[in-house]
């Protein structure tokens, strides 16, 4: 039966303006002419028949009967020229006229305007994958077309047994768009048929080979269901048995003796037929129900790359089969994406985005909202795809919820991907090395987050060290030198490795071969504060007191007396910094940690290192006015270096000080207290702490230097400046010409200002005369003879 047209002038027809949006979208795709659009539309076709199927799961009043789910792709050629379509279908959920409009006349997408900015910014390199990272889908039919309809009609349903199938029709250039009913009236029983009307360039596409290459490019993994495509040739075919027979038949008598020769002799006669066919293009099972083995690294790229929308190959993957622990078998294949998306460190909360986990249940696409079994904020990065066997397919999110089955996936996930990179760890470090530097930190999160991976997840994290640039906590321990039974570690968050490896806390240990870890990140102290030991081996801060080697024991006799000696004779020492230095410290040691230093602020046990100190004051809380938090300030140690000349410098100046019934020498002892002083200040700095009053400091820095160098120390500087000259309000207000720049070159007014003067407009050069004179800070003028000006 003859269809009218899809577009007959008789029709009436309803026009609505693009969403601004939509039109800036449209100019960014017209212009970069791409293969995607293709994988674009079999990939919401696949959407629409997930959707009708989901839809019939959850209300029996939809069916799909025997018709099938499925894609199909057709090109034709125009009969009376160049050119032609090519016709895009699906059985899937439909658009009613209403969604034509507000489906595909609206970007309802947050990402959008984001996108829009990007595109419209950056060069036609790689605004494919743009578009494919986005996902502008059915935009992307205006790479190829000039004119695109849409006729779709959603499923008969008890509110609606009789829907119309409606036409959204506009051109590449338009900035508006056309609804109306198909003149053809349902031609489509159920679904969506896109026609593109190609452009003239796009000729390429009615060539069914090459749509067979593109849809296996792109789109073999588009979709789960079939995907046809309809393809006619002309073939050869021989004559039907019957007809040769009954050609045979009339002369049988006399052909009986020379049958043989006959038969081979004679042409086999043949006819042309014109044979039409639907040929699938994805034959193939998914891949997950495949055997891992007969996958290649290329189909689980680009799997991944069509499921999860992501233009960037992945990192790694795992494919696994196996048992749910309460019955449920299924196969999965779980990725990790190469990159972090920027939002993870700043969306609060749990947070998966709806393709992250793919939950099926036997091939059917069920949900990817796991609701309050989403993964855990560390690994909520996973993309994944889940196939249950067993469960029953009327599954609602509600069933499912009951079956545990959702929260042993959970579990499952997590244990997978944990297993996966340590094996990828012992396997491919090279590879563990970029998972790094992408998830390094979010795996310190998880460390500290998920109790009960605590242990594995630790164990997958790795930090600097004086040693090595990374290393794991196992291996760390592996290293470790006799008797030592703790783990040393700095931290300073946003230091450099380079200058916390330069510490003064770090000298000793580098210079004796320990290894120390180096942690500047954010998430590093607080992961070591929380685990406490690692193999048995206690976390220990270096630059708090309890530092200790594990071989103090095995020192020899004489070492041990040596120390004792020492300790007694820079005691006079020690008493004195103590009483110099008691607001800042609770006590004087000597100090087994430092080489070349001469002296050490060191927290407490139970005292704030720099770090802690530093972050607590950022933060500004309530904590920072806590008296806990000024006692826990002070409580910190000044550890002094028995072998440095300054500090041996220093004892000689303090035993040297005359006695009360010597007489005191008081400017003596001002001196020795200055030094002391910038000494302890020198050590808070170098230790990582501010000093308490930093000019003070300087101040004394400045009266120590002029000592140095002879000069008077209550000699003042010359501190008269001059002042700023003030407006003279008889004059006309001066205006900077608004030339639209606002930057200055500085050389520019280097040149101008060479000479002192002032740059007349060329209109008042002969109008006005100026006379310049130099006034002192009184204002007073210095040269009498200024009118020789
Ligand atoms: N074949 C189709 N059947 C039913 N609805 C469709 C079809 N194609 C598009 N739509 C509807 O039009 C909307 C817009 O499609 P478009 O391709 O522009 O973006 P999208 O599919 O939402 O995004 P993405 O491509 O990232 O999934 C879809 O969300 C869907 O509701």
């Amino acid at each position: 039966q003859e269809v009218p047209d899809l577009d007959t002038p008789a029709v009436p027809k309803e026009k609505h303006d693009y969403q601004s949006d939509v039109a800036r979208l449209r100019k960014i795709v017209i212009n970069r002419l791409e293969d995607v659009f293709i994988r674009e539309l079999i990939s919401n076709a696949n959407d629409a028949l997930e959707k009708l199927r989901l839809t019939a799961l959850k209300d029996s009043s939809y069916h799909y009967g025997a018709d099938g789910l499925n894609i199909t792709i057709k090109a034709v050629k125009n009969s009376d020229g160049p050119g032609g379509k090519l016709i895009i279908a699906d059985t899937g959920i439909g658009m009613s006229p209403e969604e034509l409009t507000t489906n595909l006349g609206t970007l309802a997408k947050s990402g959008t305007s984001d996108f829009l900015a990007r595109a419209e910014s950056s060069d036609a390199t790689g605004q494919g994958n743009l578009i494919g990272a986005f996902g502008l889908g059915f935009y992307s039919s205006f790479l190829v077309a000039d004119r695109v309809y849409v006729a779709s009609v959603p499923p008969k349903s008890p509110k609606d047994p009789n829907p119309t199938q409606y036409v959204f029709s506009s051109s590449a250039d338009d900035s508006s768009f056309e609804t109306y009913p198909d003149p053809r009236g349902n031609t489509l029983g159920r679904g969506t048929e896109i026609t593109l009307v190609l452009k003239e360039d796009a000729a390429d596409y009615l060539d069914p080979k090459n749509i067979m290459d593109l849809v296996s490019k792109h789109s073999s993994f588009s979709s789960t269901f079939p995907i046809y495509l309809f393809t006619e040739r002309d073939e050869e075919v021989p004559v039907e048995d019957e007809e040769n027979e009954e050609v045979t038949s009339e002369d049988a008598d006399e052909a009986v003796v020379e049958e043989v020769e006959e038969k081979e002799d004679k042409p086999v006669k043949t006819k042309t037929v014109h044979v039409e066919e639907w040929l699938q293009l994805n034959p193939e099972p998914p891949i997950w129900m495949r055997d891992p083995k007969d996958v290649t690294d290329d189909e689980y790229e680009r799997f991944y790359q069509a499921t999860f929308k992501d233009y960037e190959e992945p990192l790694a993957w795992h494919h696994f089969a196996g048992d749910s622990g309460s019955g449920v078998s299924f196969r999965a294949i779980i990725y990790v994406p190469s990159r972090l998306d920027e939002s993870f460190w700043q969306n609060q909360g749990l947070s998966t985005s709806t393709v992250d986990v793919r939950l099926m249940v036997k091939r059917v696409f069920i949900t990817s909202d796991l609701g309050e079994d989403s993964l855990p904020k560390w690994a909520s990065w996973v993309k994944a795809i889940i196939d249950a066997e067993d469960l029953p397919l009327n599954v609602s999110r509600e069933t499912l919820q009951s079956t545990k089955f959702l929260k042993q996936i959970r579990s499952i996930i997590l244990r997978h991907i944990i297993q996966m990179l340590t094996k990828l760890a012992e396997e491919d470090p090279e590879k563990f090395n970029k998972v790094q530097e992408v998830y390094g930190t979010a795996l310190k999160l998880g460390a500290v987050e998920d109790k009960k991976n605590q242990q594995k997840l630790a164990a997958l994290t790795r930090f600097a060290s004086n040693k090595r640039e990374r290393v794991a906590l196992d291996e760390y321990v592996e290293g470790k030198r006799k008797g030592q039974k703790q783990i040393f570690y700095l931290a300073d968050v946003g230091k450099s490795v380079k200058a916390l490896g330069d510490s003064v806390f770090v000298e000793k240990l580098t210079a004796r071969g320990y290894e120390v870890l180096l942690l500047n990140e954010p998430l590093d102290e607080i992961l070591v504060q929380n685990m406490r030991r690692w193999k048995g081996m206690a976390f220990q801060d270096v630059a708090k007191a309890g530092l200790e080697f594990g071989d103090e024991e095995t020192d020899p006799e004489d070492e041990k007396k040596e120390q004792e000696a020492q300790k007694e004779r820079f005691q006079p020492l020690i008493d004195y910094l103590k009483e110099q230095a008691k607001d800042l410290v609770r006590d004087v040691v000597i100090s087994n940690r430092l080489v070349t230093s001469p002296c050490a602020i060191v927290a407490d046990k139970f005292g704030y290192t720099a770090n802690v100190q530093k972050m607590m004051s950022a933060s500004n809380s309530k904590q920072a006015q806590d008296p806990m938090f000024e006692f826990a300030k002070k409580q910190r140690l000044l550890e002094i270096n028995p072998r440095s000349p300054l500090i041996e410098g220093l004892l000689r100046r303090v035993e040297q000080l005359p006695d009360e019934d010597e007489g005191r020498d008081v400017e003596a002892e001002e001196d020795l207290r200055e030094v002391v002083s910038i000494l302890v200040d020198g050590a808070l700095v170098r230790s990582g702490f501010d000093v308490p009053d930093s000019n003070e400091f300087f101040k004394r820095v400045d009266r120590v230097l002029r000592r140095s160098l002879g000069v008077s120390e209550t000699a003042q500087a010359d501190d008269t400046v001059k002042p700023a000259p003030p407006v003279d309000p008889s004059l006309p207000s001066e205006e900077i010409p608004d030339n639209g720049e606002h930057w200055v070159d500085w050389k520019d007014i280097k040149d101008k200002t060479e000479k002192a003067g002032v740059e007349l407009p060329e209109d008042l050069k002969d109008k006005v005369s100026i006379e310049l004179e130099e006034i002192d800070e009184e204002g007073n003028p210095v040269h009498p003879g200024h009118d020789e000006l």
